[in-house]
């Protein structure tokens, strides 16, 4: 398959114009691609439109590559018209299986032969959407966050059947377009983020159904604390600061044992030696040679810029997120 530099792509077509889609939209708009939309909903372009419209100012202000306009979208009438002529499909249509067999099969048939096709999907895997498809070896997962044009990460898996280079030119080309790419090596359950998410949200929901926590109190439980380490520290590096000057292996040292029963309620894995170096050595990795001390001082530096920016520090206005006044 000879695909188009992903350097070169000018042309991009996205299928399913709604949250996503058109979030998607908004976001090579403002990468200064040509983009050609579609969706069957009789009042999809106006939607589309007013969602480019809002995301706009947002887009404007963290700034638009050399080009970038608005005027560089076309919504096509059919699904054919939107794809004849792209370097890459977006399709971003309803979580349904059968929809999503259906319509990958459609976008391969009638997208240029050099063109990978990306679906957002946020859980299934690859495999069991290209099996109608003429040539899956383009079919990839691209899984965005919502908004795509805010969030960075895309997460990046193909299928069985998928050309492990059709992998590498998407990771390349959203790497290009501006995104932050995980390259996943298998098709896990979730991806990677949505496995986490998941995990996070069955356990909120448990404690709704049971009445141990409100839905306030879940999410303030996260603004108001790992939220705000989580926007610039991921949880392995936050928790292996828990550890004090002994790091991660302090604290799975520490922590281990009390650790054990919401890890057997939650189907715990077995804390064995190849685990634990794992998660001491990814730690390790992770902190790229920054010292416990330096990472503590980028940590609080962050806490701080995360307070400013919600508008959490004293005197600061209002803040939408959290409802609460200036002191
Ligand atoms: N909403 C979210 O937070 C995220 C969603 N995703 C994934 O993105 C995809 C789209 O989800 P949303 O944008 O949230 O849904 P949505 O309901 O906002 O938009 C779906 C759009 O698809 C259109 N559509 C219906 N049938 C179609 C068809 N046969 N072909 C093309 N378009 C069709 C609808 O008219 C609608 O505009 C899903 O696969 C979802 O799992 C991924 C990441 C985050
Ligand atoms: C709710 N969701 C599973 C569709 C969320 C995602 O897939 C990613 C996100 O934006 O959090």
């Amino acid at each position: 398959m000879t695909m188009t530099k992903p350097e070169e792509v000018r042309r991009v077509a996205c299928v399913g114009a709604g949250v996503i889609g058109g979030g998607w939209v908004a976001h090579f708009l403002a990468r200064g691609y040509d983009v050609t939309a579609w969706d069957p909903a009789p009042d999809a372009e106006q939607r589309l439109r007013r969602l480019v419209d809002a995301a706009w100012p947002a887009l404007t202000r963290i700034g638009l590559a050399d080009g970038a306009s608005r005027e560089r979208l076309t919504v096509a009438a059919t699904l054919e018209e939107a794809v004849a002529d792209a370097e890459f499909v977006q399709e971003s249509a309803p979580e349904k299986l059968e929809l999503k067999r259906d319509l990958l099969t459609r976008i391969d048939a009638a997208a240029p032969a050099g063109a990978v096709i990306a679906s957002s999907t946020s859980g299934y895997p690859m495999t069991d959407m290209q099996t109608g498809a003429a040539t899956p070896g383009r079919l990839v997962v691209g899984h965005p966050f919502n908004p795509p044009y805010l969030i960075p990460l895309v997460e990046v898996v193909g299928g069985e059947r998928t050309d492990a280079d059709a992998v590498a030119w998407a990771s390349r080309f959203y790497e290009v377009a501006g995104k932050s790419v995980i390259t996943m090596k298998s098709e896990v359950p979730g991806f990677i983020a949505n496995r986490l998410q998941e995990a996070l949200w069955r356990e909120a929901l448990h404690m709704v159904a049971n009445g141990e926590a409100t839905v306030a109190e879940i999410d303030a439980s996260i603004t108001e604390g790992p939220g705000l380490r989580w926007a610039f520290m991921g949880p392995m590096l936050t928790f292996a600061l828990a550890g004090g000057e002994g790091g991660m292996a302090h604290m799975l040292d520490h922590f281990g044992p009390s650790l054990k029963s919401p890890w057997t309620r939650l189907e715990a894995p077995e804390l064995d030696r190849e685990l634990y170096d794992a998660v001491v050595g990814g730690c390790e990795e992770a902190a790229a040679g920054r010292t416990i001390a330096d990472l503590v001082a980028e940590r609080d530096r962050g806490v701080i810029d995360v307070l400013r920016a919600t508008g959490r520090l004293p005197g600061q206005a209002t803040a939408p997120a959290t409802g609460r006044g200036t002191e």
